[in-house]
Protein backbone atom coordinates (compact mmCIF):
# COMPACT_ATOMS: atom_id res chain seq x y z
CA UNK A 1 0.00 0.00 0.00
CA UNK A 2 1.51 3.56 -0.54
CA UNK A 3 1.24 5.83 1.40
CA UNK A 4 0.66 9.74 0.32
CA UNK A 5 3.05 11.86 2.53
CA UNK A 6 2.57 15.80 3.54
CA UNK A 7 6.42 16.45 3.44
CA UNK A 8 6.19 20.47 3.35
CA UNK A 9 8.39 21.80 5.47
CA UNK A 10 9.84 18.18 5.94
CA UNK A 11 12.99 17.34 8.37
CA UNK A 12 15.58 14.75 7.14
CA UNK A 13 17.52 12.70 9.28
CA UNK A 14 20.08 10.52 8.28
CA UNK A 15 21.22 6.94 9.75
CA UNK A 16 17.67 6.74 10.94
CA UNK A 17 17.48 2.79 11.19
CA UNK A 18 19.15 2.57 14.56
CA UNK A 19 20.43 4.46 17.87
CA UNK A 20 20.53 8.01 17.67
CA UNK A 21 19.34 8.11 14.21
CA UNK A 22 16.17 6.56 15.09
CA UNK A 23 15.41 8.01 18.09
CA UNK A 24 15.38 11.53 16.72
CA UNK A 25 12.82 10.46 14.31
CA UNK A 26 10.72 9.25 16.44
CA UNK A 27 10.81 12.30 18.73
CA UNK A 28 10.53 14.82 15.29
CA UNK A 29 7.42 12.42 14.52
CA UNK A 30 5.94 12.82 17.76
CA UNK A 31 6.39 16.75 17.77
CA UNK A 32 4.53 16.53 14.97
CA UNK A 33 7.26 17.56 11.91
CA UNK A 34 7.03 15.36 8.78
CA UNK A 35 9.75 13.19 8.57
CA UNK A 36 12.08 11.68 5.76
CA UNK A 37 14.32 9.17 7.30
CA UNK A 38 17.18 7.76 5.50
CA UNK A 39 18.26 4.62 6.24
CA UNK A 40 20.82 1.90 5.25
CA UNK A 41 19.77 -1.70 6.43
CA UNK A 42 16.18 -1.60 6.76
CA UNK A 43 14.96 -2.79 10.27
CA UNK A 44 11.82 -3.36 12.15
CA UNK A 45 11.96 0.09 13.01
CA UNK A 46 12.35 1.66 9.81
CA UNK A 47 9.35 -0.56 9.12
CA UNK A 48 7.76 1.13 12.31
CA UNK A 49 8.31 4.53 11.56
CA UNK A 50 6.86 3.95 7.93
CA UNK A 51 4.16 2.84 9.54
CA UNK A 52 3.76 5.57 12.01
CA UNK A 53 4.23 7.93 8.41
CA UNK A 54 7.56 8.75 7.96
CA UNK A 55 9.14 8.32 4.55
CA UNK A 56 11.66 5.70 4.48
CA UNK A 57 14.35 5.98 1.82
CA UNK A 58 17.27 3.59 1.48
CA UNK A 59 20.59 4.37 0.73
CA UNK A 60 24.29 3.54 0.73
CA UNK A 61 26.27 6.76 1.68
CA UNK A 62 29.55 5.85 0.22
CA UNK A 63 27.74 5.21 -3.28
CA UNK A 64 27.90 8.79 -5.13
CA UNK A 65 24.57 7.44 -7.57
CA UNK A 66 23.04 6.19 -4.45
CA UNK A 67 23.43 9.45 -2.91
CA UNK A 68 22.47 11.31 -5.94
CA UNK A 69 19.18 9.21 -6.34
CA UNK A 70 18.05 9.90 -2.58
CA UNK A 71 18.52 13.81 -3.07
CA UNK A 72 16.30 13.56 -6.35
CA UNK A 73 13.94 11.28 -4.28
CA UNK A 74 13.39 14.25 -1.50
CA UNK A 75 13.11 17.19 -4.07
CA UNK A 76 10.54 15.59 -5.44
CA UNK A 77 8.88 14.41 -2.56
CA UNK A 78 9.46 17.40 -0.32
CA UNK A 79 7.97 20.83 -1.68
CA UNK A 80 10.47 22.34 1.02
CA UNK A 81 12.39 21.25 4.08
CA UNK A 82 12.44 22.80 7.86
CA UNK A 83 15.68 20.77 8.57
CA UNK A 84 18.45 18.41 7.61
CA UNK A 85 20.29 16.10 10.44
CA UNK A 86 22.97 14.61 8.75
CA UNK A 87 23.93 11.77 11.74
CA UNK A 88 24.56 8.90 9.46
CA UNK A 89 28.35 7.25 10.44
CA UNK A 90 30.71 4.86 10.11
CA UNK A 91 32.85 4.24 13.00
CA UNK A 92 36.34 2.34 12.97
CA UNK A 93 39.43 1.38 14.58
CA UNK A 94 41.63 2.32 11.38
CA UNK A 95 43.22 -1.00 10.20
CA UNK A 96 47.44 -1.12 10.58
CA UNK A 97 47.31 -1.97 7.15
CA UNK A 98 47.82 0.87 4.79
CA UNK A 99 45.68 -0.25 1.78
CA UNK A 100 42.93 -1.20 4.27
CA UNK A 101 43.14 1.94 5.76
CA UNK A 102 42.94 3.93 2.52
CA UNK A 103 39.70 1.69 1.47
CA UNK A 104 38.17 3.33 5.00
CA UNK A 105 38.94 6.91 4.33
CA UNK A 106 37.39 6.21 0.93
CA UNK A 107 33.92 5.06 2.94
CA UNK A 108 34.39 7.30 6.12
CA UNK A 109 34.69 10.82 3.61
CA UNK A 110 31.95 9.51 1.50
CA UNK A 111 29.68 8.84 4.36
CA UNK A 112 31.12 12.01 6.42
CA UNK A 113 31.69 14.11 3.67
CA UNK A 114 30.72 13.80 -0.01
CA UNK A 115 27.20 12.76 1.09
CA UNK A 116 26.70 15.89 3.45
CA UNK A 117 27.94 18.05 0.64
CA UNK A 118 25.88 16.18 -1.89
CA UNK A 119 22.61 16.41 0.05
CA UNK A 120 23.45 20.09 1.24
CA UNK A 121 24.01 21.48 -2.04
CA UNK A 122 21.31 19.74 -3.92
CA UNK A 123 18.58 20.06 -1.29
CA UNK A 124 19.35 23.77 -0.60
CA UNK A 125 16.64 25.04 -2.40
CA UNK A 126 13.97 23.47 -0.70
CA UNK A 127 15.55 24.49 2.60
CA UNK A 128 15.20 27.87 1.45
CA UNK A 129 11.68 26.90 0.38
CA UNK A 130 10.42 26.58 3.74
CA UNK A 131 7.85 29.30 4.70
CA UNK A 132 9.19 29.22 8.33
CA UNK A 133 11.21 31.86 9.44
CA UNK A 134 14.29 30.00 9.37
CA UNK A 135 16.06 25.96 8.16
CA UNK A 136 18.61 24.10 9.73
CA UNK A 137 21.08 21.66 9.03
CA UNK A 138 22.52 19.85 11.81
CA UNK A 139 25.82 17.97 11.28
CA UNK A 140 26.49 15.86 14.24
CA UNK A 141 30.64 15.60 14.42
CA UNK A 142 32.37 14.41 17.51
CA UNK A 143 34.53 15.73 20.69
CA UNK A 144 37.08 13.64 18.33
CA UNK A 145 37.33 16.32 15.86
CA UNK A 146 38.97 18.83 17.82
CA UNK A 147 41.51 16.43 19.29
CA UNK A 148 41.51 13.13 18.06
CA UNK A 149 41.88 9.58 19.09
CA UNK A 150 44.70 8.05 16.89
CA UNK A 151 43.31 4.84 17.04
CA UNK A 152 40.59 6.53 15.00
CA UNK A 153 42.35 8.42 12.96
CA UNK A 154 40.49 8.32 9.58
CA UNK A 155 37.62 8.50 11.24
CA UNK A 156 38.40 11.86 13.63
CA UNK A 157 39.91 13.33 10.06
CA UNK A 158 36.74 12.65 8.31
CA UNK A 159 34.13 14.36 11.01
CA UNK A 160 36.77 17.20 11.35
CA UNK A 161 36.28 18.02 7.71
CA UNK A 162 32.51 17.94 8.45
CA UNK A 163 32.81 20.11 10.94
CA UNK A 164 34.62 22.59 8.95
CA UNK A 165 32.54 22.03 5.80
CA UNK A 166 29.94 23.06 8.38
CA UNK A 167 31.24 26.89 9.20
CA UNK A 168 31.31 26.97 5.01
CA UNK A 169 27.78 26.05 4.53
CA UNK A 170 26.73 28.53 7.37
CA UNK A 171 28.50 31.16 5.12
CA UNK A 172 27.06 30.16 2.12
CA UNK A 173 23.05 29.86 3.00
CA UNK A 174 22.97 32.26 5.47
CA UNK A 175 20.49 33.71 6.77
CA UNK A 176 17.48 31.66 5.72
CA UNK A 177 19.46 28.57 6.91
CA UNK A 178 21.20 27.80 10.07
CA UNK A 179 24.39 25.30 10.02
CA UNK A 180 25.07 23.91 13.51
CA UNK A 181 27.10 21.36 14.76
CA UNK A 182 26.62 18.94 17.61
CA UNK A 183 29.38 17.55 18.77
CA UNK A 184 28.68 14.02 20.91
CA UNK A 185 30.79 12.12 23.55
CA UNK A 186 29.98 8.95 25.32
CA UNK A 187 26.60 9.07 24.13
CA UNK A 188 25.91 4.98 24.05
CA UNK A 189 29.08 2.44 22.99
CA UNK A 190 28.90 -0.40 20.89
CA UNK A 191 28.39 -3.73 21.75
CA UNK A 192 32.03 -4.13 20.52
CA UNK A 193 33.06 -2.15 23.55
CA UNK A 194 34.47 -4.22 26.44
CA UNK A 195 33.99 -3.17 30.35
CA UNK A 196 37.54 -1.95 30.28
CA UNK A 197 37.10 0.69 27.88
CA UNK A 198 33.59 1.69 28.85
CA UNK A 199 35.25 2.49 32.49
CA UNK A 200 37.99 3.98 31.25
CA UNK A 201 35.84 6.49 28.76
CA UNK A 202 33.51 7.34 31.55
CA UNK A 203 36.64 7.73 34.18
CA UNK A 204 37.51 10.52 31.80
CA UNK A 205 33.85 11.91 32.17
CA UNK A 206 33.02 14.85 34.54
CA UNK A 207 29.85 13.51 34.91
CA UNK A 208 30.59 9.73 35.02
CA UNK A 209 27.84 8.28 32.26
CA UNK A 210 27.10 7.68 28.96
CA UNK A 211 24.52 10.34 28.01
CA UNK A 212 21.32 8.38 25.99
CA UNK A 213 20.35 8.91 22.93
CA UNK A 214 18.28 11.74 24.37
CA UNK A 215 20.73 13.83 25.25
CA UNK A 216 21.20 14.68 21.43
CA UNK A 217 17.72 14.83 20.89
CA UNK A 218 17.59 17.80 23.43
CA UNK A 219 20.55 19.39 21.66
CA UNK A 220 19.13 19.24 18.52
CA UNK A 221 15.72 20.53 19.39
CA UNK A 222 17.34 23.56 20.99
CA UNK A 223 19.06 24.21 17.79
CA UNK A 224 15.51 23.98 15.80
CA UNK A 225 14.01 26.15 18.33
CA UNK A 226 16.92 28.90 18.39
CA UNK A 227 16.06 31.96 15.65
CA UNK A 228 19.92 33.53 16.76
CA UNK A 229 22.01 30.68 16.46
CA UNK A 230 24.10 29.17 13.11
CA UNK A 231 28.19 28.36 12.81
CA UNK A 232 28.77 26.78 16.56
CA UNK A 233 29.68 23.71 17.62
CA UNK A 234 27.66 21.91 20.63
CA UNK A 235 29.25 19.82 22.75
CA UNK A 236 27.68 17.15 24.55
CA UNK A 237 29.92 14.81 25.80
CA UNK A 238 29.07 14.95 29.62
CA UNK A 239 32.19 17.58 29.76
CA UNK A 240 34.74 14.51 28.51
CA UNK A 241 36.74 16.45 26.46
CA UNK A 242 38.36 18.25 29.66
CA UNK A 243 38.24 15.55 31.57
N1 LIG B 1 27.37 6.74 19.96
C1 LIG B 1 28.25 7.60 20.48
O1 LIG B 1 28.64 7.48 21.66
C2 LIG B 1 28.80 8.71 19.64
C3 LIG B 1 28.21 9.03 18.42
N2 LIG B 1 28.73 10.08 17.68
C4 LIG B 1 28.08 10.44 16.43
O2 LIG B 1 26.69 10.55 16.63
C5 LIG B 1 25.98 10.04 15.47
C6 LIG B 1 25.03 8.93 15.91
O3 LIG B 1 25.77 7.94 16.62
P1 LIG B 1 25.27 6.40 16.61
O4 LIG B 1 23.79 6.35 16.66
O5 LIG B 1 26.06 5.66 17.62
O6 LIG B 1 25.72 5.97 15.14
P2 LIG B 1 25.85 4.48 14.50
O7 LIG B 1 27.28 4.06 14.60
O8 LIG B 1 24.80 3.64 15.11
O9 LIG B 1 25.55 4.77 12.94
C7 LIG B 1 24.52 5.65 12.60
C8 LIG B 1 23.88 5.15 11.35
O10 LIG B 1 24.75 5.33 10.23
C9 LIG B 1 24.40 4.34 9.30
N3 LIG B 1 25.40 4.04 8.28
C10 LIG B 1 26.57 3.37 8.45
N4 LIG B 1 27.17 3.20 7.25
C11 LIG B 1 26.34 3.72 6.31
C12 LIG B 1 26.37 3.82 4.90
N5 LIG B 1 27.38 3.30 4.19
N6 LIG B 1 25.34 4.42 4.27
C13 LIG B 1 24.30 4.93 4.96
N7 LIG B 1 24.21 4.89 6.30
C14 LIG B 1 25.21 4.28 6.97
C15 LIG B 1 24.10 3.10 10.14
O11 LIG B 1 23.24 2.24 9.41
P3 LIG B 1 23.49 0.63 9.43
O12 LIG B 1 23.74 0.27 10.85
O13 LIG B 1 22.26 0.08 8.85
O14 LIG B 1 24.70 0.43 8.58
C16 LIG B 1 23.44 3.69 11.37
O15 LIG B 1 22.04 3.63 11.28
C17 LIG B 1 27.06 9.58 14.49
O16 LIG B 1 27.32 10.59 13.54
C18 LIG B 1 28.28 9.38 15.38
O17 LIG B 1 29.51 9.54 14.67
C19 LIG B 1 29.86 10.77 18.07
C20 LIG B 1 30.47 10.46 19.25
C21 LIG B 1 29.96 9.44 20.13
N1 LIG C 1 29.11 6.39 14.28
C1 LIG C 1 29.55 6.29 15.53
N2 LIG C 1 30.50 7.14 15.96
C2 LIG C 1 30.98 7.01 17.23
C3 LIG C 1 30.48 6.03 18.09
C4 LIG C 1 29.45 5.17 17.60
O1 LIG C 1 28.94 4.28 18.33
N3 LIG C 1 29.04 5.33 16.34
N4 LIG C 1 30.96 5.90 19.37
C5 LIG C 1 31.99 6.62 19.79
C6 LIG C 1 32.60 6.25 21.11
O2 LIG C 1 31.65 5.65 21.95
C7 LIG C 1 33.22 7.37 21.88
O3 LIG C 1 32.37 8.39 22.02
C8 LIG C 1 33.69 6.87 23.24
O4 LIG C 1 34.88 6.20 23.04
C9 LIG C 1 32.57 7.71 18.97
N5 LIG C 1 31.94 7.83 17.68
Amino acid sequence: MTIAHDLADAILITGAGRRVGLHLARRLLAAGHPVIAHFHTETDETRALERDGALCLQADLTKESDVRTLAARISAAAPSLRAIIHNASAFEITSPDLEAALAQMDRMFAIHVRAPFILNSELAPRLLATTRPHADIIHITDIYADNPNPVFDVYCASKAALQNLSLSFAKKLAPKVKVNVIQPGPILFKEWHGEAIRAKVLAETLLGTEGGVEAIALAAEAILANHYQTAAIIAVDGGRRVG
